[in-house]
This record gives structure tokens, sequence and C-alpha cells, in this order.
């Protein structure tokens, strides 16, 4: 059966997963976003020629309703979506990509009985290049995890977890790139600072971090051993790493990733409907 996804919020993780979806070959015809903004929608049908709608009539006719609204938003368009008649031809699964809400918060707030499926995945979904964690609700069956995993394969790698470990993922995963990124910015700007062009010093920091990720996924080494490779005896990365670990930048690490999870706790326990079994 034809995959039809409506994306609900054509934002940041919105517009990933489009693009991820599209670049992959997923008909465009099977895909449809509801986004608030008209200027945004207006955007994305120009970028990826895709119809945005309201969000009801988004919702009708889809097998997959995608959530990418922030986590304050979600009530209001779980309201309308529920109101939106189940034509009992297609099974109509939600799945969710906001931090922190439980599965529990939507399964009370759609119709009794209704499957939803929770992913955590990250920006790189744009260029094909996600890590997405799914999770499935009370509702869900091994199928309907199946079915969003498959969809998400196409955009990126996928990982099943339980629920309970979504806020750790959050932290490591969805949060990620833009850890990757404050590095990239910090190199670049020290590299300023040591005499390079803006240009030279940022191409030479992201080819430098595209080559180590490809590294660490695909040479089966650890990042010990990677890390080690490259640091000579009485050499200059032992220098830099010394001066990192005397700046704390692994305990840096151990707290900002604490800290996340903890707001992503946090967003849980002030939803109306306080879940916190997520
Ligand atoms: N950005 C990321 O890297 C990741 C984000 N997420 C999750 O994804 C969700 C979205 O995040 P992000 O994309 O960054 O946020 P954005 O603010 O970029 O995107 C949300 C979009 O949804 C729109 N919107 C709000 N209400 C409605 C509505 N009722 N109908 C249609 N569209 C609506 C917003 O419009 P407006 O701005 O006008 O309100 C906005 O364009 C969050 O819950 C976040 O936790 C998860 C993993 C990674
Ligand atoms: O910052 C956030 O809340 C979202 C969740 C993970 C990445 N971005």
């Amino acid at each position: 059966m034809t995959t039809r996804v409506a994306i609900v919020g054509g934002g940041k993780i919105g517009e990933a997963l489009l693009s991820g979806l599209v670049r992959s070959g997923h008909p465009t015809r099977d895909l449809v976003v509801a986004e608030k903004n008209a200027a945004r929608g207006a955007e994305l049908t120009e970028e990826y020629g895709v119809r945005v709608t309201a969000i009801a009539d988004a919702v009708e006719g889809a097998t997959i309703v995608v959530l990418a609204v922030k986590p304050a938003d979600v009530d209001g368009v779980l309201e309308i979506i529920s109101g939106v008649e189940d034509t009992g031809e297609v099974e109509r699964l939600t799945v969710s990509l906001v931090a922190g809400l439980s599965t529990r918060h939507y399964e009370d707030a759609l119709p009794a009985g209704a499957p939803v499926v929770r992913v955590m995945p990250n920006t790189p979904m744009l260029v094909g290049e996600a890590m997405s964690a799914v999770t499935g609700g009370r509702y869900a069956t091994d199928e309907h995890v199946s079915t969003v995993a498959t969809l998400l394969e196409s955009v990126g790698k996928v990982i099943v977890i339980a629920e309970k470990q979504m806020d750790a993922v959050t932290a490591v995963s969805g949060s990620g790139p833009a850890y990757a990124f404050l590095m990239a910015e910090a190199m670049i700007d020290a590299g300023v600072g040591l005499g390079l062009t803006r240009a030279t010093a940022t191409l030479l920091a992201a080819q430098t971090i595209r080559g180590a990720g490809v590294l660490l996924t695909d040479s089966g080494l650890s990042p010990v051993d990677l890390r080690a490779a490259v640091t000579s005896p009485a050499g200059t990365t032992a220098e830099a790493i010394r001066e990192l670990e005397a700046h704390g930048f692994r305990h840096a690490f151990y707290e900002a990733l604490r800290a996340n999870a903890g707001a992503s706790a946090a967003l849980r326990a002030a939803a109306p409907s306080a879940e916190n079994d997520g």
C-alpha cells in the first residue's frame, strides 16, 4: 500500500524529513505539509513541489501523520487531528518527532486505541544522513514500528529503542549535530586567530569533521583508537588534547548532555496531562 505522509509543521525538522524523503524518491504526490506560516509553506512548495494545506485537509487520507511542531503546539494539533474522521479506508498512524512528550501523551488525546510511534531524528535527515531512534506506544504493533523504521531508513540510519531511553537519545543524537557545529565554529574562530582566512578555516574544519565522521562510522575502529592514531608521540595533538582536558572538555559534555536530558523530562512534566512514564 502507498505510504501517504502528512507532515504537520514545516519548520527545521519537518523540512529535513521532507527533503530527505523527496531526495530518496518518495513521490511528492504522496507527501503533504501542514504549516501555520503561509510564507514558509510557500517556500516549501517552491523548493520541494509539495502541497501545503490546513491540518485537517493534510491528515485526511494520510497513512502516516508526522507531528513536527514545537512541544507547546502539540495539544492544539492533536485536537484538530482527533476531529478528522478516520474513514476506515486507511489506518492512520501518528508519528511524533517531538522531544520530551511520551507516547502516552498522544494516546490520551487521540481516539482510543490509536497507534502512536515516537521518533527522535536529527537534522542531517536533510541530506539523507539522519540518525533516528524509534519507539512504539501501547497500541503500536511491531508492524507499525517497522513501517516507520522503513520510511526513516530512506533518510538515514534507524534504531528501535525502549521509550525510557528517548531522553538520552535526544541528548546524544537529537541535539548532537548542534555540538558538532559548535565545535566547528570554535575551530574556525581559532583557525582565524592563527591567521587563516575564514573561508580556508571553514573548509578545513568542515572536511575534517566530515572525514572524522566517516572514519567513526565506517572504519570499525573505536574513537579511542582513531584518536590515538592522530596523536603522535611528543606531537602537536597531544598538546591540544591536554589543553582541552584541562579546560574540562569531557566534563562539559557529561554536564551538557545531562542538562539536555533534564530538559526533555521537564517538557513531559510540564505537559497538561503530565505523563511521566516516557
Ligand atoms: N530541530 C531539530 O533538530 C529537531 C527537532 N525535533 C523536534 O521537532 C519539533 C519541531 O522542531 P523544529 O523543527 O526545530 O521547530 P520549528 O519551529 O522550526 O518548526 C515547527 C513549525 O511548525 C509550525 N507550526 C506550529 N503550529 C502549527 C500548526 N498548528 N499547524 C501547522 N504548523 C504549525 C511552526 O510555525 P511557527 O513558527 O509560526 O509557530 C513552525 O514552522 C520539536 O518538537 C522538536 O522537539 C526533534 C529532533 C530534532
Ligand atoms: O532543541 C530541541 O529541543 C530539539 C530536540 C532535539 C533537537 N532539537
